[in-house]
């Protein structure tokens, strides 16, 4: 199966064995009774992906990504999680769904997933915590997931459930170039935002072609590779966001590696609209000694992370 990012060689996908997603099917122990309902705060509704790139390059600004999985260490955390980050000035969240076999992710997020799903965490648990949480917070969500879970569902139902709780983009890392036009079809009837990704070794034609078709905002992965915290970002993405913006005026955010205040500096730098930082944030999440330990730590760092930006 060619997949959207196989020819850059980021990831060599086998074909699953399985489409089917390997969760656990009991019922999850996750009750969503935990999510008392804060009188809903009179939040303005959260605005799309490309609208919150349209502002802020009015303000000369650039957009703060934090990934985190969901259900890690569980999904009370997630939703509290959530509203930090979006207290910290987050832009957009992404929020992985956690599936059994991430291939594109390295140890931390792989880990993450693995805790999570010990825990029973489901699709639906999910879906009903995102119900909750979604009117509280004033920044769009992007939900991350590969893509058994949508094929699981149906594409149709999936995009329509997601909507229905208020989550504007999506990304899939795993779904075949090939296939983005159903998915995209069915995102755009949902007025979901189909986000694509493209890495340092796409061929430009097949960059092009992922630039076009991308919604939202372009994924420039900085490095081959999995996911995970590096110690330097490729100087390699000052030339790739160059040669994507040459052939788009769409934002394009950069992810893979970025830990560090001086990493989110460099590749705002180097001309990035948006910057995604997912595995060092998950690691102060998931790895603390406590889900509130945890959560004071993802604050302090999404907060070192956006002074950088400003
Ligand atoms: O973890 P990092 O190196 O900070 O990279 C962001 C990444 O976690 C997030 O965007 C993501 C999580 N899982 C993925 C799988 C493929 C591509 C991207 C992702």
């Amino acid at each position: 199966m060619d997949i959207a990012l196989k020819t850059t060689s980021f990831l060599q996908l086998k074909k699953p064995q399985n489409r089917f997603l390997h969760l656990p099917t009991q019922k999850s122990n996750v009750s969503t009774k935990s999510f008392t309902p804060m009188a809903s705060l009179a939040l303005a509704p959260t605005v799309g992906l490309s609208e919150i790139f349209i502002n802020l390059k009015k303000q000369g600004k650039v957009a703060f990504i934090p990934y985190i999985t969901a259900g890690d260490p569980d999904l009370s955390t997630t939703a509290e999680a959530l509203k930090v980050l979006d207290s910290c000035g987050s832009d957009i969240i992404e929020l992985g769904v956690p599936y059994s076999d991430p291939l594109a992710d390295g140890p931390v997020i792989q880990a993450a997933s693995t805790r999570s799903l010990a825990r029973g965490t489901n699709f639906n648990a999910i879906i009903s915590m995102l119900k909750e949480v979604v009117p509280q917070i004033s920044c769009p969500i992007a939900l991350f997931t590969y893509y058994n879970p949508i094929l699981k569902r149906g594409t149709g139902k999936f995009m329509s459930t997601i909507k229905d709780v208020g989550i504007h983009g999506l990304v899939v890392p795993d779904v075949p170039l090939e296939e983005t036009e159903i998915l995209r079809e069915k995102a755009v009837k949902n007025n979901i935002e189909l986000v694509l990704l493209t890495t340092p070794t796409t061929p430009p034609d097949r960059m092009k072609a992922i630039v076009e078709a991308s919604e939202g905002f372009v994924y420039l992965v900085s490095s081959i590779g999995v996911t995970g915290a590096r110690s330097s970002v490729s100087s390699r993405v000052q030339s790739l966001l160059q040669e994507i913006k040459e052939a788009t005026t769409k934002p394009v955010a950069v992810g893979f590696g970025i830990s560090k205040p001086e990493h989110v500096k460099q590749v705002v730098g180097w001309g990035a609209d948006g910057v995604i930082v997912g595995s060092a944030m998950v690691k102060l999440l998931g790895e603390a000694k406590s889900p509130e330990e945890g959560l004071k730590e993802l604050e302090t760092f999404a907060k070192s992370l956006k002074a950088a930006l400003v």
